[in-house]
């Protein structure tokens, strides 16, 4: 079989999965389902340009689109729910290209290939339908695969923040930066709120879309684009283990996000891809990352055609 072709096999498969979880909400994105888009400004601070050439990275501002979201697949998802929540960027390029880069508010994913994830989901869909709770499936697929405990804790114990705003995001795998003289190194990206972290005291009263209704009234908020750079040995293939606490990490500029786009209908049905790239940035040899584009793109499918 030739690698698409598995490829594509393994994406329907996992989009399957997540459908019989989550059931299927026709029209809208088999995860992260309901999003608010904005208009952003990226402004790089220089620091990246000896270690990528890619164009956003060096030292004029970027036009950005911004998709903010509630991980859940189920679009009628309430913001007062304990639950990871997306940021995802599209830059827009002075040639007229865009690339994207795409976060959510925890730091590892929870398994290291695209047929561990499919496991993964099979195991929730068990433990959800179980008649008999005592036989927990989840336990044993952490049991299983031992780096994924620690990624599993801190998404169930991510906090539900006071804002959008108020968040930190991590776009969980490795990259690769070349540099003008076609040195490669390893990095992994975080946005960094400039309101600090800061989680909800109680969102007991909140409406259900209260997080894009307080954004209203908030914005402009604004956020570092941190770099951490990869040392020799530091795993670039599997997103459910951390990388030393004391790797160096570079702020290499500001993203503003300003205002509520005005074409809500066309954002939303656009692809947040994080294999689009630029030249100046590499996919690491992460499996999960691989195989995104092709996940999404089988979702996008059954949005667009209203399935
Ligand atoms: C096997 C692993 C994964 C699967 C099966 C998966 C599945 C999906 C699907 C089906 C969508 C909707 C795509 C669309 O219709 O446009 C989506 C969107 C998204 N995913 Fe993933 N995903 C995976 C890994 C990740 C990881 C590691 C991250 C962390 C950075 C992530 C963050 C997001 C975000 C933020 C969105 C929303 C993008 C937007 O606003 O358009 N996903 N994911």
């Amino acid at each position: 079989m030739s690698s698409e072709l598995a490829k594509s096999q393994i994406s329907s498969t996992i989009v399957d999965a997540i459908e019989e979880l989550k059931g299927t909400h026709h029209g809208f994105r088999r995860a992260h389902a309901r999003g608010f888009v904005y208009e952003a400004t990226f402004t790089p601070n220089g620091s990246a340009a000896p270690f990528t050439t890619a164009p956003h990275l060096q030292g004029s501002p970027v036009r950005a689109t911004v998709r903010l979201s509630h991980t859940d697949a189920n679009p009628h998802a309430f913001d007062s729910d304990r639950s990871v929540r997306g940021f995802a960027t599209k830059f827009h390029l002075a040639d007229g290209t865009n690339t994207d880069l795409v976060m959510v508010n925890v730091e590892r994913f929870v398994a290291a290939t695209p047929e561990e994830f499919v496991d993964f989901i099979k195991a929730a869909k068990a433990d959800t339908d179980a008649a008999d709770p005592s036989v927990p499936h989840i336990k044993s697929f952490v049991g299983a695969h031992p780096t994924v405990g620690p990624a599993l804790a801190a998404a169930k114990s991510v906090g539900i923040p006071e804002s959008y705003g108020t968040s930190q995001y991590w776009a969980i795998h490795a990259f690769l930066w070349r540099d003008a003289a076609g040195e490669v190194r390893p990095v992994r990206y975080s946005w960094v709120p400039d309101a600090g972290v800061v989680n909800a005291a109680d969102s007991s009263s909140w409406t259900p879309h209260h997080l894009t209704e307080e954004l209203r009234s908030r914005l402009p908020i604004s956020f570092v684009l941190r770099v951490t750079f990869g040392e020799p040995g530091d795993p670039t293939h599997d997103s459910t283990v951390a990388w030393p606490d004391d790797r160096r990490s570079v702020d290499v500029g500001r993203i503003e996000i300003t205002a509520e786009a005005a074409d809500q209908e066309h954002w939303q049905s656009q692809v947040f891809d994080p294999t689009a790239l630029v030249d100046g940035i590499e996919v690491s040899d992460d499996p999960v990352l691989a195989a995104r584009s092709t996940i999404y793109a089988v979702s996008y499918d059954r949005r667009s055609h209203q399935r």
